[in-house]
């Protein structure tokens, strides 16, 4: 969205119920002076996102938890400061944009369109340090944190970083307010994008589908529907809210209502590795008011997952908390409807989201961290076929993607296989869909989007 209102958010004194809690997955930094300077520098600098937009998307979220609204979540893995451009950005904004004119046909309502961008900059590690060749160093864990080069000097945590990740991410929503206000998402335009897509001999099979959406857009037009009113869209943007120092400085208060939000984001999230109820990222996502999601893998408990409720939604306000749920193609069917009837039964709102991406990481023979396509898909299908059978609702997809041409996940219409991956294999941590694999998979939704409400 990106206008809003433009009410004051005051920089304000840490929320700090965190700083008492087992907190996983922070850098280890060689100076707590620095890391508390660039604390206070944060502080004192301009909110990234305004309070009225961030409420805007809490009630598009509680939208998609009835099925009014879709949404769709994407970006990077993990973004990084060197494509931190504007062809970059460009390209996964189109890419989203393409994405979601052809959900929207598949949906019948809107889709909420959320780019896991301008601060996806910090990332959980399953290992603390790398060792190659005998040398064993810190992991890698984002370019807000330390750099991807295998020397002592980028992988140790530099807290300057987040500086440059804040700037970095005000850029980014800069061009992403500028596309999304100024005539860059016209619907005529993005079809005629997804239309260039269908041509393509290995995208044969949605030609029917494209030409209904062709139609469609025919009768809007004779109808006379003003596309020029179309051509703005509200767009916003969501990370994993991991950097405990960096989001609570990032916290400000809204001067209307004296409540807590955080300003590096419209949405964040809880990541599987730090979702404990009582630890600190929970608490961090407790005090603030914008709409948060957690992530939830198999393992998780039905009581674990309440437990998160009454912390993170305990009034259950509408769209306050969405359930991102990232299970694996073989775990789906089992795994999920145990926690989707736990919550229903208990009655308070979630918006359920599939992450069809982190439950389905493979290693390749060649040694490359990737996911295959056809998995990725089969999650996506067994989370429709849970919420069917239970007549609970599928509110949104988050994946991993970007609008480049790289290979990096096996299969798909362009049928990338082990030896393929080599090619242009160039994400700093997870493996990503490129900017076909990622039209594909929404022709696929938009499918069962339309078998789910036919
Ligand atoms: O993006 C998710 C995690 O950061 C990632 O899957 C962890 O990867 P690792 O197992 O390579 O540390
Ligand atoms: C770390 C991530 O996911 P998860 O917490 O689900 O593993 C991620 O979304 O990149
Ligand atoms: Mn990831």
């Amino acid at each position: 969205m990106l206008i809003g209102v433009m009410n004051k958010l005051e920089a304000t004194a840490s929320p700090g119920t965190w700083r008492d809690r087992p907190a996983a997955q922070q850098p280890a930094y060689p100076d707590p002076g620095a890391l508390a300077a660039v604390g206070e520098d944060l502080r004192s600098r301009p909110p990234l996102v305004f309070a009225g937009e961030v409420d805007s998307l809490c009630s598009r979220m509680a939208q998609a938890a009835l099925g009014r609204a879709f949404v769709l979540m994407g970006g990077d893995c993990a973004e990084s400061f060197d494509g931190n451009t504007a062809t970059d950005i460009r390209l996964k904004v189109q890419t989203i944009l393409q994405m979601a004119a052809v959900l929207t046909y598949g949906a019948s309502t809107p889709i909420v369109k959320i780019g896991r961008m301008a601060g996806q900059y910090a990332k959980p590690r399953s290992a603390d340090t790398e060792t190659r060749d005998g040398l064993t160093l810190p992991s890698y864990r984002g370019d807000s944190v330390n750099g991807h080069a295998f020397t002592l000097e980028a992988r140790t945590p530099d807290p300057a970083r987040m500086l440059d990740a804040y700037l970095r991410s005000g850029t980014t929503l800069n061009l992403i307010r500028a596309f999304t206000m100024g005539g860059y998402a016209d619907l005529r335009e993005v079809h005629s994008w997804n239309r260039g897509f269908t041509h393509n001999p290995a995208y044969k099979r949605f030609e029917a589908f494209a030409e209904e959406i062709d139609r469609a857009m025919r009768f809007m037009e004779a109808a006379g529907v003003d596309f020029d009113a179309l051509k703005q869209v509200e767009f916003y943007a969501a990370h994993e809210a991991l950097l405990l120092e960096y989001e609570d400085a990032m916290t400000r208060r809204d001067s209307r209502t004296g409540d807590l939000y955080g300003t590096s984001a419209h949405l964040l999230w809880v990541g599987e590795r730090t979702r404990g109820a009582d630890d600190a990222h929970v608490a961090l996502l407790a005090g603030v008011r914008n709409p948060v999601g957690v992530k939830v893998g198999p393992t998780a408990e039905p009581g674990e997952l309440l437990a998160l409720v009454d912390r993170l939604n305990p009034d259950g306000e509408p769209g306050r908390l969405s359930v991102i749920t990232r299970m694996g193609s073989g775990r789906v069917r089992d795994a999920l409807p145990p926690l989707v009837e736990a919550v229903r039964a208990d009655g308070r709102p979630v918006t359920w989201i599939t992450d069809p991406m982190h439950g389905n990481t493979i290693t390749s023979d060649n040694g490359y961290k990737t996911r295959r396509f056809e998995a990725i898909m089969d999650e996506v299908r067994g989370f429709f076929e849970v919420h069917r059978a239970l007549g609970t609702v599928p509110g949104g997809i988050h994946v991993e993607l970007t609008g480049g041409d790289v290979t990096e996940v096996l299969g798909g219409g362009e049928r990338i296989d082990e030896a393929g991956l080599a090619e242009r294999y160039e994400t700093l941590v997870d493996p990503r869909l490129n900017h076909q694999q990622s039209l594909e998979m929404a022709f696929e939704v938009a499918e069962m989007l339309q078998a789910h409400h036919g």
